[in-house]
């Protein structure tokens, strides 16, 4: 903290640190071509499929994140991130609703590699171990990751198809927006008042996701 009381972004500087691995997760070939308009529907329902089952074991990864937050000392997060369940619960009724229109069969869908992959990252938060400050952390750089991506596909001069629109929107509007900068501002005071090994960990993590969300976007485009 400086003299103004005000504190230096921790995650700021990990996202200049690790610029290029940011780059590759926030701009990867599958978003980019969803806002060339040139992505291959059969990707986008393969990616709409795999992510209803990621964000079902999200709602476990969170909710952990949300008990290890009830454990502070002052849980003044604990709304916010209860917020990120309740819209978890009306993303798995889209995602529902998506796949009707898409004539996906949810049921029937196996989670590929990459995504039991990730799946075993996110189980590995419910260790009592692993800090508020690592798992919050955590949870902000998954956001954020889906608001860049899909905030760019709406951003001036795309081409996304009228039938894209409405996923993009879902994670790239202003309101998502806002909620990743409420989740960044958690995660940076809860860094600062962490021992350095807590910090160490959550860079870790942070560098994790972002190759994670790197092989689900590879994932999706071609079914490793
Ligand atoms: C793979 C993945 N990462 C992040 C999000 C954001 O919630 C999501 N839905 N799926």
């Amino acid at each position: 903290m400086d003299g103004s009381g005000v504190e230096a972004s921790t995650t700021a500087a990990w996202m200049e640190r690790h610029r290029q691995m940011y780059e590759r997760a926030t701009r990867h070939p599958f978003t980019v071509s969803i806002r060339d308009g040139t992505i291959d529907l059969s990707a986008f329902k393969r990616w709409l499929s795999q992510d209803y089952l990621f964000v079902r074991e999200f709602v476990a990864f969170v909710a952990s994140v949300l008990l290890k937050c009830c454990k502070q000392k002052d849980n003044l997060d604990m709304e916010i991130i209860l917020g990120g369940i309740a819209s978890l619960s009306d993303e798995l009724s889209w995602f529902k609703n998506e796949a009707v229109k898409w004539d996906i069969d949810l049921a029937s869908v196996p989670p590929l590699k990459s995504n039991l992959e990730y799946h075993r990252f996110l189980g590995s938060f419910t260790e009592p171990e692993i800090s508020y400050a690592v798992a919050v952390t955590t949870f902000w750089i998954i956001e954020t990751v889906y608001q860049d991506s899909f905030g760019f596909c709406i951003e001036e001069g795309n081409k996304t198809p009228p039938e894209l629109r409405g996923t993009c929107q879902r994670w790239g509007s202003a309101e998502f927006k806002q909620y990743c900068q409420s989740l960044q501002r958690i995660a940076d005071r809860s860094l600062a008042n962490a021992p350095a090994d807590a910090v160490k960990s959550a860079e870790e993590a942070f560098v994790r996701v972002l190759e994670l969300e790197i092989g689900f976007w590879e994932m999706s485009s071609s079914q490793s």
